[in-house]
Formats: structure tokens, sequence, C-alpha cells
């Protein structure tokens, strides 16, 4: 028998979609239009709106900064219309995942969220996050950041039955990944070079009709745990060492009571319990394709949702007839 909490779960997997179709659409007219910031305010008033017609009591976890920041979806920000009476529910997103790239209309922007129990998602300070992730079938631990990407690589290509020149990394195009590229090369790899949205690009170990086997770099570590979100749901395992460029970084670790700074997250580390992921895409790309907004007003999203407990993954296809979508 399906009991009344369950029922409840099932309508927020929908209801999360409702939440990123928003951010998308309303991002989605600043695509190409050269304004970083334009585009990540809209996909946040939007995503903000949107949350706060859900009947939770909402708490932001991971968001758009720290209060002083961040005018909106601040990191411990309370959203929905049920605060104080209705389930806790802990929050991560990221209303514009590629901002750069929406103002340059290049592929894989994203609106993302993730949500869970109170407690679930792993409190990342906004600062890099060194990653490593692969798909889903593995032994855990096959692969580590203990170990070097050569003896990653290497692993990989033993456990795939192929030679490690056969194995394809998606890797940030940064100049900090310079010696990566370079000892991945020397492998023989195929490296895909991605020049932004690494949530997207962790995301692809785990598609089969990408050609990307493994991820390697630093990125956001907020995206780091948006990622394990949707590893947790799909499979394959994602590993985040968080990377400190100073004392300011350092202190905001000890804020979020991160005490010790050389520790290895795993995928359950930074995304446990029942987690649900939702994401639409902005522009097209290797997960999603982009809003489009046709002749006659029509607007059309594409998105998916996921969750862990029954590792359902939903392609939901939106039509949008409002004016305002
Ligand atoms: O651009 P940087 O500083 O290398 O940071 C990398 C991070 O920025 C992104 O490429 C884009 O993120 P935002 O659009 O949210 O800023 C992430 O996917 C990635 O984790
Ligand atoms: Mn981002």
């Amino acid at each position: 028998m399906v009991n009344r909490s369950d029922v409840l779960d099932r309508v927020l997997v929908l209801e999360m979609v409702r939440v990123t179709e928003c951010a998308a659409m309303a991002a989605s007219h600043l695509v190409g239009r050269g304004d970083e910031k334009a585009a990540d305010a809209a996909a946040v008033d939007a995503m903000r709106d949107a949350l706060n017609e859900l009947a939770f009591d909402g708490t932001i976890v991971i968001g758009e900064g720290e209060r002083d920041e961040a005018p909106m979806l601040y990191i411990g920000e309370k959203v929905g219309a049920a605060i104080g009476t209705g389930p806790k529910i802990d929050i991560a997103l990221d209303p514009l995942e590629g901002t750069t790239i929406t103002a340059k209309a290049g592929p894989n922007a994203l609106a993302v969220l993730a949500i869970a129990e109170e407690g679930c998602l792993l409190n990342a300070p906004d600062v890099y996050m060194e990653k490593l992730a692969i798909g889903p079938g593995y032994a855990k631990d096959l692969v580590s950041l203990d170990k070097s990407v050569t003896e990653n690589v290497e692993a990989l290509a033993k456990a795939k039955g192929v030679k490690p020149n056969e194995i394809i990394a998606c890797v940030l195009d940064r100049p900090r990944h310079e010696k990566l590229i370079a000892e991945l090369r020397a492998i023989g790899c195929g490296v895909v070079l991605i020049p932004d949205g690494d949530v997207a690009g962790v995301i692809a170990v785990t598609n089969p009709e990408t050609t990307v086997d493994i991820y390697f770099g630093q990125g956001g570590a907020p995206e780091g745990v948006l990622a394990a979100a949707a590893l947790r749901c799909v499979g394959g395992q994602i590993q985040g060492r968080l990377v400190f460029r100073n004392d300011d970084e350092r202190r905001r670790a000890a804020k979020w009571g991160i005490t010790d700074l050389d520790r290895i997250y795993d995928t359950e580390d930074m995304a446990k319990g029942d987690v649900i992921f939702a994401a639409t895409g902005v522009t097209d790309g290797s997960l999603l394709d982009g809003v489009k907004r046709l002749k006659g007003g029509l607007v059309t999203t594409e998105s998916v949702v996921m969750r862990a407990s029954s590792g359902t993954v939903r392609w939901v296809r939106g039509e949008h007839r409002r004016s305002d979508a």
C-alpha cells in the first residue's frame, strides 16, 4: 500500500521539474545576450518563486553563495510554502549552471536542483573541488583520488577490457588542468574538453549515449554535490576533495563544520538518503535539449527528474503556452 508520505514524495518529484523549467525558461530569454549576471538573476528569481509555491519547509544548503554575497537563494535561506509546518527538506541548487555558456549561447547550460531530507546533502563551501567520476557497474573504489591519473585510467581500462588509450576522459578546459591533460594525452586517451558545466560533464560518464568514460579535474564544490545527487539516482561513482587556495577559503570550510580539509568524499558522503535530482536544459547539451521558442508562442523544454530510492529516471518534455513563459 502507498502511504501518505509516499504520495507526497511522488508529487514532489514532478513538482521539482516545474521548478527547474521555470528557471530555464527565464534564463533562456538571455541566451547569447552576453550578460551572465542578467541570465543568472532571471533564473534565480524564477527558481525562488517556484520553490516558494511548494508545500515544504525548505532550507538552501547549496545555493548562490553566502548570505552577505547573494541576495537570493543564499545558503541557509528558507524557502517553501509550509515553513515551520511542512516536511523539512534540504535543497541544493544551481539555477543557472553555465552562466558563461548561456551568455555565449554555448552547449550544456542547465537549471539544476537536488532535494533530500534534512542533513542528507553535504554543506560544501563555495570553493573548488577536485573530482573523479566513473559510470555504473564498477567495483567501489576501482578509481581513487589517492591514485595517479595514469593508475586510474589503467584500472578503468582493465575493468572495461580495453587498452588505456581507448579511454575517453572529460575535463574542464582550464589552464590549471594543463598537467592533467598532458598526462592523459601521454597515455593516448581521448580528452573531451568542456568550456564550462561540469555537472553535465560528470553525468556524461553515466550516459551510454556519450563516449565519455571518466571525469577528471577541479570545478566548483557545489556542482560536485549536485552531480553526486544525480549519480546516486542513476549509478556511477564520484569522489571529491575540497581545494583550498587561501585562509579565507579554509575559514569558510570551518564555518560549515568541515575540519578534515584533506578528506575524500564519495558519492554517499555528498548526497545520501532518498535524493531527488532535477534538471532542465537551457541550451542544447549532452544531457538535455535547451529551451526552444517556436513560432506561434509555443515554448518547449526538456527536463530529467530522478530519484535515488527507486532509481527511476523520467524524461519530461514540456510545452508551455503561457504568454510569460
Ligand atoms: O570557471 P571556473 O572558476 O573554473 O569554475 C568551474 C565551475 O564553473 C562552471 O563551469 C559554471 O558554473 P556557473 O555558471 O554556476 O558559474 C561549473 O560547471 C564549474 O564547476
Ligand atoms: Mn554552476
